[in-house]
């Protein structure tokens, strides 16, 4: 339990669309949530479960069905625009229609809640839009017009104009969605490292859910029939729930490595000896081939290392690679 007061408070919230009386869709309620200094929030759960509709309800950019969103003690729909600006900063998804601004332009804009009529920015203004532009690494582009730019490098930007907002409370919709991998991670680790570093309260929506689970302090899990739940990664991971939301046909949630397989583990059993990288790339192999890794099985392959060489023994043959092992497998089996 965190002791201070939230950043970010919502209370019996209710989140959906009201059409008129006979078009309610609740998507999820009564909701307690909290952001709290120096968290970092990760919202998953499957497409349509209602992740947008939340962080929009949170940003006050669209009603509530019922209930209340607080920040600062005061009711986020209440704030002038300039005051809400200066507690939340928002970083959806989606290209921006920038004109023809370029990159520098967008990010500077971010600080209009701090500079006067004319939009001139002072020393200090100057100097957290250069640190927004260094920890983004966006400083490269700074000159190309936000049109000329690509989705990824589009996103990057539109971070920085958040973090030139300075808010305590950063919420950001898929900021990961037009990311290539490495900078996925990097993206997930600055935040994280904002976070701790600034006393931010930092929520985001994802469904890169394997780096989410890595680097969240909280996840809310939001499903499709309207549960909700809140739990850091490793108890939701252990407890089920995690798995339950994203249950589908034909694969499941490994908790051990903390991925999803792809290939059912109901294959021929084989038995395999060894350790470390090696065991678990031969047993990522073997499973694709549709084999079923157990101690039971009577056939075993052996995994030989010596220095820097590994060698994968099968039915007194040696081979030296993954490839040369599942050939003769195949053989054997009668695989095609
Ligand atoms: N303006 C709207 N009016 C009515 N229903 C809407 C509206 N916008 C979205 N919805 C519906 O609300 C549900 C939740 O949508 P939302 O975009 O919040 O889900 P999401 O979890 O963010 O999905 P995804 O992971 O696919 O982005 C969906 O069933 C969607 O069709």
């Amino acid at each position: 339990m965190n002791s201070t007061a939230p950043l970010l408070k919502a209370s019996r919230l209710h989140i959906g669309y009201n059409k008129g009386k006979k078009e309610e869709k609740v998507l999820a309620g009564p909701l307690e949530l909290a952001i709290h200094a120096g968290q970092l929030i990760c919202l998953l759960g499957p497409n349509g479960a209602g992740k947008s509709t939340l962080i929009r309800t949170l940003a006050g950019l669209q009603p509530a069905i019922s209930g209340t969103v607080e920040t600062g003690g005061k009711n986020i729909n209440r704030l002038h625009p300039k005051e809400r600006a200066k507690r939340l900063s928002m970083v959806l998804t989606g290209r921006v229609e920038a004109g023809n601004l370029n990159a520098y332009s967008v990010i500077a804009l971010g600080r209009f809640p701090y500079t006067n009529w004319l939009g001139a920015m002072q020393p200090d203004d100057l100097k957290i839009v250069q640190w927004a532009m260094q920890t983004t690494d966006t400083t490269s582009y700074a000159d190309r017009k936000m049109i000329e730019l690509s989705d990824g490098e589009s996103q990057k930007v539109m971070l920085a104009r958040a973090l030139v907002q300075d808010t305590p409370v950063i919420i950001l919709d898929e900021p990961t969605a037009h990311l290539d991998l490495p900078n996925r991670i990097s993206l997930m680790r600055l935040l994280h490292q904002l976070a701790k570093a600034t006393g931010k309260g930092i929520l985001l929506s994802t469904h890169d859910l394997d780096l989410a689970l890595q680097s969240a302090d909280e996840v809310w899990l939001q499903r499709n029939d309207g549960q909700f739940t809140i739990g850091a990664p490793e108890d939701i991971v252990l407890n089920g729930t995690f798995e339950a939301a994203f249950h589908k046909e034909g694969f499941a949630f490994d908790k051990n490595s903390g991925t999803f397989i792809i290939h059912n583990n109901v294959g021929k059993p084989i038995r395999l000896e060894g350790e470390g990288a090696a065991f678990f790339w031969t047993k990522r192999a073997l499973l694709r081939e549709g084999f079923a890794v157990t101690d039971e099985a009577a056939a075993g392959i052996q995994i030989i290392e010596s220095g820097n060489t590994l060698q994968w023994k099968y039915n007194n043959e040696t081979h030296n690679t993954i490839a040369a092992l599942l050939a003769q497998l195949r053989t054997h089996y009668g695989i095609h």
